[in-house]
């Protein structure tokens, strides 16, 4: 089944040379074995992820140069690898963007996204997750599990992504292996596939305990690439100790494994019940392959990336040990048979070309110039080019079948989420047996959706206002923010509708820096940003009911409508905080269609707008108990109406003002705790937990938003850059009388 087609490919399906602007100083020439088909079950999608300087970028590097693909090896202190591409990403050394790298590895196709670290870009996280199969979660040995790991953890379970654990930078003198920390923090089920020789900077090489085999890298100069390193056997002349605790340990694994896989535990007890250490490497493989696709554990490994040791036996145990896509269960997908069903799940913006859309296929084959239909939007529009990803460069292919991860050009309406398939006519074929199959009774209606479920975008907690730096490039800045929106549903821009400003909402102060950044140094545009500002929201206290009447000539015609409606506070805990939304059912049947629609649109205006300052509304009730319309008058005055009739009630149920509190690590050494705990307390923060890691403390609290302004700057000073943190959105809590007067009175310009 391997089609060797690399000649054939190189031939036709040539480098795009200099058509994206991206720089790429590395990459010798892209030669995927089979880029066309690689078999469903030599396929690997698979994501990275971990704690922010984890190492996820650096074991990258090291991936794809071993692999092959770049001849020389990239360094992010350096700002030269090829997966931070963009120049923020060059500048910071941090990932912003996921960047999909498409790789083959000892005849395994590997679709490999680099997830971003810093809590900002969660969302870039999430998005890639969604399409992948499985995923290796890269530690810090010398910090074990650290906030972001644990976030990153729970959404690879949210959705069932099985994982590899590799235990990073074992080169450093506090490298410990952090087992129980992944089995405390994580709740996982480590099984440990390996053991370190060596530690801190005699790390030297490991053990694989399948195979009782010695890895060594003996390196000859700090130059050294780790290409090349020595397999051995373990035997009689190694080390007593090393030798006793191999034996242990793959004593433990086996035993492990044999606990939870019922057919690894049959043949241990039948056919090596004399000696369980004689059951072959291969046997025990596929038991722990079993095991880790059953999410019943997960295979932990370690090295040092950086050091250029250990990543060569990691990417064997990607192949080894994670799921092709047709190991996978998706539901969706059934309903199409061998049509083309696929999730756009990552839009990036090429100037020359337009949205590039990334396209994670589920079924049937891609193929370019042709119509797609899009079930979100319904809509159909053409795909002109099909590309494979590599990084900042695309080989351009002829089509593309199930499994795979696809770039395409020229899809301009899709957005992140979006369910794309051949035609229309598809769609409905598969709506059709989706139906059908529930009438069998086999199954619920909800289930029986050809949609594939998208990505959820969290609120923005941040805002501030952007111009550009004269009224002629106004035109420009909408079309960027249009642009940097669909690559990014996490960050909202709207129209303040008092002051005609437009306002960008992002998920953190370095998110709203880096777009910033990207629309001065992409698009050209120098533009100025307002002060960074919290995203409160509102609620209300009591319930209270108002009535009120429009009655509008406007040119020949006069507009007359009632409204009464009744509002009131509901428990957040029932609703998710959101709004709703009730009509009494004598007032149903009343009102037509376009009419209630005008009512729906007044009150959904007013739940955008609190009547305090203007910010959103959280858990509020609305039930609408009359509204009467003489004949004549218009939509728009019957939701102008209801909304005035809205702000009446609201003001009279009295405006609670929610603010955004966050949860806080951070770590320190012992020497700075005092001086971080006491500016804490001076931001109304809440310490719920202090705990020791090595020589660190781990300091847990809840801090308004609001505090928060600038606090990785002041971190910075008050421990002379010896603490890291993370801040992740708790909840909405109501301020107290006192602060909210005093937030109210500020945001009027009285103080
Ligand atoms: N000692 C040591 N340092 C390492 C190792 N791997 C990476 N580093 C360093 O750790 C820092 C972070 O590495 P990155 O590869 O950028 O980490 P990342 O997880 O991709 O970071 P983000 O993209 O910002 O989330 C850099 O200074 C690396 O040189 C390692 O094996 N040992």
């Amino acid at each position: 089944c391997r089609c060797r087609l690399s000649c054939h490919v190189k031939r036709h399906y040539s480098l795009l040379p200099g058509k994206f602007s991206y720089w790429s100083p590395k990459v010798d020439s892209v030669h995927l074995d089979s880029p066309i088909n690689s078999c469903v079950y030599r396929i690997r999608n698979i994501g990275i992820m971990a704690h922010i300087d984890a190492g996820k970028t650096t074991t990258t590097e090291r991936m794809l140069y071993y692999a092959g693909y770049t001849r020389a090896l990239g360094d992010v202190d350096d700002g030269d690898t090829v997966t931070d591409f963009m120049a923020q990403e060059r500048e910071r050394g941090i990932t912003i963007q996921s960047a999909a790298v498409t790789f083959d590895w000892k005849s395994h196709r590997i679709n490999l996204i680099d997830t971003p670290g810093h809590v900002d870009f969660t969302l870039e996280v999430e998005r890639a997750l969604r399409v992948l199969d499985g995923a290796v979660a890269v530690f810090d040995a010398s910090a074990g599990v650290e906030a972001q790991t644990l976030t990153v953890w729970r959404q690879a379970e949210k959705h069932h992504i099985p994982c590899v654990c590799f235990l990073n930078k074992m080169d450093k003198p506090a490298a410990n292996f952090c087992i129980e920390s992944i089995r405390q923090k994580l709740k996982a089920n480590p099984v440990l596939l390996q053991i370190p020789v060596g530690s801190g900077k005699n790390f030297t090489g490991v053990v694989d305990l399948l195979t009782s085999q010695k890895l060594m890298w003996k390196m000859k100069s700090m130059r050294d690439d780790g290409r090349a390193f020595e397999v051995k056997a373990l035997d009689r002349s190694d080390d007593p100790d090393l030798l006793q605790v191999v034996s242990d340990a793959r004593t433990a694994l086996i035993e492990q494994v044999a606990d939870l896989d019922d057919e690894f535990a049959e043949l241990l007890l039948t056919d090596f019940s004399e000696n369980f250490d004689a059951i072959p490497s291969n046997k025990l493989q596929e038991a722990v392959r079993r095991v880790t696709l059953a999410r019943k554990g997960v295979p932990v490994l370690c090295g040092s990336s950086l050091r250029n040791k250990g990543v060569q036996p990691l990417l064997d145990a990607i192949t080894a040990y994670l799921p092709a896509p047709n190991e996978r269960h998706h539901d969706v997908v059934r309903w199409y048979k061998d049509d083309l069903c696929a999730l756009a799940f990552k839009v990036l913006h090429d100037k020359q070309r337009g949205p590039l859309v990334f396209l994670r296929i589920y079924s049937g084959t891609l193929k370019p110039q042709t119509a797609l239909h899009n079930i979100n939007r319904n809509s159909t529009e053409r795909m002109s080019r099909l590309l494979v990803p590599f990084a900042d460069q695309h080989v351009e292919i002829p089509s593309m079948t199930a499994g795979n991860i696809a770039l395409t050009v020229g899809l301009k309406q899709t957005v992140t989420g979006d369910t794309i398939v051949s035609s229309k006519a598809s769609a409905a074929a598969a709506a059709r047996r989706a139906q059908n199959d529930s009438e069998a009774g086999k199954r619920s209606r909800e289930c029986a959706s050809v949609i594939l479920s998208g990505v959820e975008v969290p609120d923005p907690v941040f805002f501030c206002t952007i111009e550009p730096p004269s009224m002629s490039k106004q035109a420009d800045l909408e079309n960027v923010l249009n642009c940097l929106q669909r690559e990014d549903p996490s960050l909202k821009v709207r129209v303040d509708p008092d002051s005609g400003q437009t306002i960008l909402c992002g998920m953190g102060e370095l998110h709203i820096e880096i777009i910033h950044d990207r629309i001065r140094t992409e698009y050209g545009i120098e533009t100025h940003l307002g002060p960074l500002q919290v995203s409160y929201r509102e609620t209300i206290l009591h319930e209270a009911s108002a009535s009120d009447t429009l009655d509008r000539t406007v040119g020949e015609r006069r507009h007359v409508v009632t409204v009464e409606l009744a509002v009131g506070p509901v428990d957040i805990a029932s609703v998710g905080g959101s709004c709703e939304l009730a009509v009494t059912e004598e007032l149903e049947g009343q009102l037509s269609a376009e009419m209630k629609e005008a009512v729906e649109n007044g009150v959904h205006s007013s739940f955008l707008q609190g009547p305090l300052l203007g910010y959103p509304l959280q858990s509020v009730s609305t039930l609408m108990q009359r509204v009467t319309i003489e004949p004549g008058t218009s939509p728009a005055m019957v939701s102008a109406c209801v909304s005035r009739c809205m702000l009446k009630a609201l003001r009279l149920a009295g405006g609670q003002v929610l603010e955004p509190v966050m949860s806080l690590e951070v770590t320190v050494g012992d020497d700075h705790l005092s001086s971080v705990l006491g500016d804490l307390a001076q931001r109304r923060g809440t310490v719920r937990d202090i705990q020791s890691r090595h020589d660190n403390k781990v300091l847990l609290a809840t801090v308004p938003l609001a505090e928060m302004m600038g606090y990785s700057t002041v971190l910075r000073t008050l421990t002379s850059g010896n603490a890291t943190f993370s801040l992740e959105l708790d909840t909405y809590e109501a301020m107290n009388p006192q602060e909210q007067n005093t937030l109210l009175k500020r945001l009027s310009g009285l103080l």
